[in-house]
């Protein structure tokens, strides 16, 4: 067999690297028992000399020696395998996440050496070794195996976000007697050569879209069409927003189409950051482009459909009006008909997006089918669960059996009539007879009728009648333990309900500072409103995000008795994050002793195990919770004391945590609630640690210890941070260098290869930079991060000015080839171009949104921004000033003789200046037209 198993001694030599790696790091933390075997293993190991590095080389250079000393490694391997394996199995007994360690240094191992050039030169090598190496894989398939790990290696996926995650497993499909046309329809859909792009599933909470996403996702699946599913969910922090939406798409259509994996190692080896860029970037390169390139592989009818689930679930209303945009030019593929089936409740974000998208996409409000179908659907589903209830009950208690027809089809007919349209209501109350924390099915069925009251019932008052039979039952006994009650409830069930990721009772228990005896009784019976797992690390869940949105409406503050008052909740979670990291943070928290150990080469469990997730989640959103609340913070809050003592050891955390970036924003957001007046200290100590972070953050992310090493050493002397943290400097360093008195005026440098720069812009909030480049593109800057954002590209020349509009949304450029162009931020798009001008503008400014001014004239901008119109000479304002001419609404009015060319020009309503070469200003007055 071609190449019969060079390829699986590489592995092997590279696997058993990361065994020797991953057993050193064991040993030196905790195992006792196994060490005896392991000296005599690593003794061994040593002697064979085997090095990831030595492996490499011997594979670049092949000769007599280094088949010689490769023979002498596959001996040396297989003499070692036993004894690995004996040793491993003692490992895995004492770390049940041994196996995991492994896979994951595995990984690292594989992802670091090879870069696709050399795996081409690896593949040449190893077909020369085949005749000297005999195991039982085969070269290609190997290799392929490899790229597509290093491809998946590289792709940051949300956890969780497809539509068959173990997390979501137990998620309701649509029962099979519910929503059978609208299933159909779907299918022709996608299946339909001519159909549109984008399926757009629209309906209100609660009506069951998820459900449909689902349901639809698997049915896609089984057909081989599903070529990735993503499910938004607010509270979940990788799925509440888009950064990793397309890295996750990504990664699972390389899964689907290995044929892929190529294209989208190609474009990360081009820009390893792309998989943070903008979300434009993102798709493009490692969506987009790749699925074109398959174009010679693919026969050309293949359909692959992408499930979008919640867009309004994602955070940043821009993100998803540029999701919709990006995945409406899908339709331009023509290797493949990628189809994007996307589900939303009507928000204005997503209707903006659909707006800019018009004739594009097909879609159903799902709340707008008629009643008498949706009641039908609910009530097939209530039959099927009811009957289920009553044979369940009916197991369980024989002497207290209910009727056989129980409860009877007009009782389904009401309380499908009570639901409609709403599925979560029918969820819910199917849930709560059925949990037996409470008394008899019959009872708690009638309890829920109570609520049944008239039909005119609006949206939020069906929530009450979802939520409040539920809940009223918890109010009973006097009215002090009422009270005590709801105390408990405000004091457990709110943080639950706002958290920004969900935590299991053990941890809520730590962050709470409650005891987990009484999370457990207060959460005993919530079981059909939220879903509490046996086990107390498994995290607490809403069933449903309504359940949130019923117990926070603030037109219910005086009516709901379980009213939770978010500000106050997300103020209470934040102190107790404050006091929590207070107690837990320290120098040097994973005892790791050498300041300069990479983060890379951490044992994640060694992190986890001095970083528990209540103390991540303290670290990663406070900031968060603060901000909710709409605290102010003046000098000697809580969040001064603390960062005077724990500032350092905070960013020590969150580089271990792998989040040191998102301490720019929690700082920027710090100060955004700094109080005027009382604050000089903190407002000082905010500044100083936004300038140590631009600073520092690049070390500190590879280097956790170099916070105390680098950092302090090379911080301004007047810094306060040094200042505060002097004392913590690496007892290795004895005297310090001298740095700079103070920070320099340069606050970050945003760096790229070559090139310079012929024009530059700030955005109007100061988050963005547009720099223009001598290649003609522009780019945009992240100010905050200093991450390169996007690339526009289109002129055919260098380009004189920049300027953004005031909202910031569009980005105009002028150059010299004679064109402005207006882009859109958020989506990259170019939206139009103005000609018809002869001169050079060098100078642009966005007037009131409606004109542009440039140095020679205004240009009219009011038409549609969706309008990708070029060169139309009506694009020039009222009063234009050519090199040549004057111009109106876009037509020639005034020939200018030589002298009377301008070299500055300003115009004002109808009155023109024009600086003449002779140094005389030459003025125009034209009539208004009628
Ligand atoms: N066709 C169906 N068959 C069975 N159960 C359903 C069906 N549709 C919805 N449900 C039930 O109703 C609950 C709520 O539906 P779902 O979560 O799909 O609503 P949604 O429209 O996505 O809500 P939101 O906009 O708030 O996310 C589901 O958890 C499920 O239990």
């Amino acid at each position: 067999m071609e190449g019969v198993g060079a390829a699986s001694s590489i592995i092997a030599v590279i696997e058993l690297s990361a065994k020797v790696a991953s057993l050193c790091v064991k040993y030196s933390t905790a195992v006792k028992n196994a060490k005896p075997d392991i000296e005599r293993l690593l003794r061994q190991l040593k002697g064979l000399q085997i090095t990831l590095l030595g492996a490499q080389e011997l594979l670049k250079s092949p000769n007599g020696k280094s088949l010689k000393t490769a023979q002498e490694l596959v001996d040396g391997l297989s003499n070692c395998e036993s004894q690995l394996k004996e040793v491993q199995s003692k490992l895995d007994k004492k770390f049940s996440k041994g196996q995991k360690v492994m896979t994951k240094l595995g990984f690292r191992a594989l992802q670091w050496p090879f870069q696709s050039k050399e795996v081409d030169s690896i593949i040449k090598n190893l077909k020369r070794f085949r005749d000297t190496l005999s195991m039982d894989l085969t070269v290609d398939q190997k290799v392929v195996d490899v790229s597509q790990m290093f491809v998946l290696s590289k792709l940051p996926t949300a956890n969780d976000a497809a539509f068959d995650s173990y997390a979501d497993e137990h998620d309701a499909r649509c029962h099979p007697e519910t929503r059978t046309e609208l299933l159909k329809d779907i299918d022709e859909w996608a299946r339909n050569p001519k159909g549109k792009g984008i399926f757009w599933l629209n309906g209100m909470a609660g009506t069951g879209k998820s459900t449909i996403s689902r349901t639809v996702a698997q049915s896609f699946a089984n057909q081989g069409l599903l070529g990735a599913s993503f499910f938004f969910k607010r509270g979940e922090r990788d799925r509440s927003n888009a950064a990793l939406l397309f890295t996750t798409i990504a990664a699972q259509l390389v899964l689907k189409e290995p044929g892929l994996t190529s294209h989208i190692r190609a474009a990360i080896e081009a820009d390893p950051s792309v998989t943070r860029k903008a979300l434009k970037e993102q798709f493009e390169k490692l969506i987009l482009k790749p699925l074109e390139n398959l174009r010679d592989r693919l026969d050309d009818t293949k359909t692959i459909v992408l499930v979008i689930d919640a867009l309004d679930e994602c955070e940043r209303d821009n993100d998803i009006r540029v999701i919709v945009s990006l995945l409406s030019q899908a339709k331009s593929l023509s290797s493949i008909r990628l189809r994007a089936f996307l589900t939303s409740r009507p928000e204005l974000p997503v209707r903006l997006g659909f707006n800019t998208i018009k004739g594009r996409y097909q879609d159903l409000v799902l709340h707008e089918i008629p009643n008498p179908i949706i009641e039908h659907d609910i009530a097939a589903y209530l039959h099927f669960e009811l009957a289920s209830i009553r044979n369940e009950h009916n197991d369980l208690f024989p002497n207290r059996r209910l009727p056989p027809d129980w409860p009877g089809s007009q009782t389904v007919r009401d309380l499908a009539k009570m639901a409609v349209p709403l599925f979560i209501f029918a969820a819910t109350v199917c849930r709560f007879i059925r949990d037996p924390a409470w008394c008899d099915p019959g009872d708690r069925l009638a309890k829920v009728l109570e609520y049944q009251s008239g039909t005119q019932q609006s949206e939020i008052d069906k929530l009450d009648a979802t939520y409040l039979p539920v809940l009223d039952r918890l109010l009973v006994g006097s009215e002090a333990s009422k009270r005590s009650l709801l105390s408990e409830f405000r004091m457990v069930v709110g943080p639950i309900v706002l958290l920004a990721e969900p935590l299991p009772i053990r941890s809520l228990a730590r962050l709470l500072g409650v005891e987990e005896k009484v999370i457990i009784r207060r959460l005993e019976p919530l079981h059909s409103v939220l879903s509490v797992p046996a086990s107390p690390t498994s995290p607490v869940r809403m069933f449903h995000l309504s359940f949130h949105d019923f117990l926070v409406d603030h037109n219910k503050q005086g009516t709901n008795p379980f009213w939770i008052d978010r500000g106050a909740t997300n103020e209470k979670i934040a102190t107790r994050c404050l006091e929590l990291l207070s107690d837990h943070l320290k120098k040097d928290i994973c005892d790791l002793r050498i300041p300069g150990t990479a983060r890379a080469d951490i044992e994640s469990s060694v992190i986890d195990s001095h970083l528990p997730s209540y103390v991540r989640y303290a670290c990663l959103y406070w900031v968060h919770h603060l901000q909710q609340s709409n605290t102010r913070i003046g000098d000697g809050h809580q969040v001064h004391t603390f960062f005077e003592r724990h500032f350092l050891h905070w960013l020590e955390a969150l580089s271990l945590l792998g989040k040191i970036s998102d301490s720019v924003r929690m700082i920027k957001n710090l100060q955004g609630l700094v109080s005027p007046g009382t604050s000089s200290t903190v407002s000082a100590f905010l500044h100083d640690a936004a300038r140590f972070i631009l600073s520092f953050r690049q070390i500190i992310d590879l280097c956790p210890l170099q916070t105390y090493a680098s950092a302090i050493v090379f911080a301004p002397t007047t810094s306060i941070i040094r200042g505060l943290f002097r004392n913590c400097v690496s007892d290795l360093i004895t005297l310090l260098p001298r740095a700079d008195l103070e920070w320099d005026a340069c606050l970050q440098t945003l760096e790229r290869d070559k090139g310079w720069i012929s024009a530059l812009a700030f955005s109007p909030d100061g988050t963005a930079l547009a720099t223009a480049w001598d290649d003609w593109t522009v780019q945009l800057w992240d100010i905050a991060t200093g991450e390169h954002q996007q690339t526009l590209q289109g002129h055919s020349d260098l380009m004189t000015a920049l300027a953004f509009s005031p909202d910031g949304a569009t980005l105009a450029s002028a150059s010299y080839d004679k064109t402005v162009r207006l882009w859109d931020i958020a989506s990259g798009e170019h939206r139009r171009t103005f000609g018809g001008h002869n001169s050079t503008l060098r100078r642009l400014l966005f007037l009131d949104g409606n004109f542009l001014v440039a140095d020679r004239g205004f240009l009219r901008i009011t038409h549609s921004p969706a309008d990708k119109s070029t060169d139309q000479e009506a694009d020039i304002g009222p009063l234009f000033v050519g090199d040549k001419w004057i111009r109106q609404d876009g037509k020639n009015l005034i020939w200018l003789p030589p002298k009377f060319r301008a070299h500055a020009v300003a115009v004002h309503g109808s009155t023109i200046a024009l600086g003449l070469a002779s140094g005389q200003v030459g003025f125009f007055r034209l009539a208004r037209k009628e």
